[in-house]
């Protein structure tokens, strides 16, 4: 049975817990945690260059050292850097000390009994082929992807068995080669994104290929893409304007990545639209390009499941955007967003808390790609960084009331299969530097040893895991208390790190300075001594 969306009651909590066999984890990505930038034999990424330009990146940041010091800082969704494995320009040459990096976090995961998750490109795409090639915007690009991918399938598929592309492809579409904020910083409105994206969406498909090819067979894994969308509403579900518009919203986040791999093609709104738009500048195609039809079947079923990121949603009106002299995707669109003020927005400026927009988004899934298996791969809030709360309630909050849509998602009958809460550490936010915290767990930056205190949300989201769900009303309310009581003794260390800073400096430069000094002092008074002596 269809999803009534008239029917959904935003307000009502639904006690119950998750099928049995539901997966838990938790995610973070190579670049915004592991830092050791030029470590390694590690090669530059377009997000080194990118971070290490002046005014690219919040207070300059960067991600050269984030938290690869101490321990592995990854769960069991983890992304790989491609530029830490090899160099595949001009001559693929594979980095054994990248191998063995990966090699030797795959192995802790699976002794410590959790399944990785492994995500081949969260953004770090090696420079080289950036300043050779042009990154994404060309073709050549499919085949270098695929040989990395294939390296991966080769060096760590005996024991990886879930694989993921692609993570948020719109991002690197849009941000990378449209708005430029992220990098590498290009600024190709109206054209750069939709060609990108069409060359991200070959080379995925190239590489469920290969695997269903060359590897499946031996090493029986699965391989998915992740895609990270905002639910659309529409501010009057009475006018129908606004119900197009808030289709589109989705389609041209989702949909554009989703629907040519499980329905063949882009869809219909964004051509119709592009087409529209790209006419009305005088040009005589679409600046969306096209697949050809043996494309569109080589594309269509390339994924066996769907990997979901969500962490917000708008409401959406139709609103005409002419852009006759300056295309955009944006302005593709023809529409506006809005927020209700009433949402809680803890921390980045575009995260509004809106737990039941989740579950709209899990059922337009449902309906528009056939059910298909759903691995949520990255769902989680923010906190500004000049809070150090660790009693984190209000991230509480937001994970009880998003897992709990996602709860009823299922028994919507949408088919998901495992949660990844986003993210394990607090770690680099891409253009927002280390502004924002994502984690369960705090990392102190300051120190160099990048130490971590967990918060209140880690003990909250524990329980979850071990009841499999929210059981009754009366634990439930307990696991909250039990959380914030914790959380203070947390408070109280992290409080005293200033003050283990300042030991660690007294003992690694002040205590060495002294008794050097104390030596070279004994040494003068010994020869005066002898001295005198004689
Ligand atoms: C009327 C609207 C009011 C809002 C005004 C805010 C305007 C800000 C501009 C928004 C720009 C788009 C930002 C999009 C963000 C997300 O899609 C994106 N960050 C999700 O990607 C994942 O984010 C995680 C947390 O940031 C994580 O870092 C991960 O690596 C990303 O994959």
């Amino acid at each position: 049975e269809d999803f009534n969306w008239a029917k959904n009651d935003h307000g009502s909590f639904y006690y119950g817990t998750f099928p049995a066999g539901f997966s838990w984890g938790v995610g973070s990505s190579a670049y915004q945690t592991e830092g050791a930038w030029d470590r390694d034999g590690k090669g530059m990424s377009i997000w080194d260059v990118f971070s290490h330009r002046q005014g690219k990146v919040q207070h300059n940041e960067t991600g050269d050292s984030s938290s690869r010091c101490c321990a592995f800082p990854h769960g069991s969704s983890c992304h790989i850097a491609a530029p830490l494995l090899c160099f595949p320009f001009p001559a693929n040459h594979v980095n054994e000390k990248g191998i063995k990096y990966y090699d030797d976090l795959i192995n802790v995961l699976l002794e410590n009994k959790m399944t990785p998750i492994v995500t081949l490109y969260h953004w770090d795409l090696p420079q080289t082929l950036q300043e050779k090639f042009g990154g994404w915007q060309n073709i050549s690009m499919i085949g270098y992807f695929s040989d990395f991918a294939g390296l991966c399938f080769e060096r760590f598929g005996n024991r990886v068995k879930h694989w993921i592309t692609f993570s948020h492809p719109w991002s690197v579409a849009v941000e990378g080669y449209e708005t430029g904020k992220h990098a590498p910083g290009m600024q190709m409105k109206g054209s750069g994104a939709y060609r990108a994206a069409h060359h991200i969406i070959k080379a995925h498909a190239r590489v469920w290929h290969m695997y269903d090819s060359q590897w499946r067979s031996k090493q029986k894994g699965i391989v998915g893409i992740s895609l990270t969308a905002d639910w659309g509403e529409p501010v009057d579900i009475l006018d129908q304007k606004d119900v197009e518009a808030a289709e589109r919203y989705v389609q041209f986040s989702l949909g554009w990545f989703a629907s040519p791999i499980f329905n063949g093609d882009y869809p219909q709104v964004m051509k119709d639209f592009i087409t529209k738009k790209s006419a009305q500048q005088g040009l005589t195609t679409s600046r969306l390009p096209t697949f050809s039809s043996q494309e569109k079947s080589y594309i269509k079923g390339t994924s066996d499941f769907l990997g979901i990121g969500h962490f917000t949603t708008r409401y959406v009106t139709q609103k005409n955007i002419p852009a006759i002299n300056s295309p955009s995707f944006y302005s593709d669109r023809d529409l506006a967003e809005l927020v209700d003020p009433q949402w809680p927005d803890p921390g980045s400026e575009w995260l509004y808390a809106v737990p039941w927009g989740f579950r709209r988004l899990l059922n337009f899934v449902k309906t528009q790609y056939g059910n298909p298996m759903i691995y949520v791969t990255e769902n989680g809030v923010s906190e500004k960084a000049m809070c150090t709360e660790l009693c984190d309630k209000w991230r509480i909050q937001y994970y009880k009331e998003y897992i709990n849509e996602l709860l009823k998602a299922i028994k919507d009958g949408v088919n998901v299969r495992s949660y990844t809460a986003w993210s394990l550490l607090d770690k680099f936010e891409w253009e927002d530097g280390y502004s924002e915290r994502f984690g369960l767990y705090y990392v102190d930056f300051r120190n160099k040893n990048k130490p971590r205190y967990p918060k209140a949300s880690v003990q909250y989201y524990k329980k979850i895991i071990s009841s499999n769900g929210f059981p009754n009303q009366r634990e439930v309310d307990s696991w909250m208390r039990k959380a914030m009581e914790t959380c203070s003794s947390s408070n109280q260390l992290l409080a005293a790190d200033p003050l283990a800073s300042h030991m660690e400096m007294v003992t690694e430069i002040v205590v060495p300075t002294v008794c050097t000094l104390c030596i070279l002092l004994s040494a003068v008074f010994l020869m005066f001594l002898l001295r005198r002596h004689n």
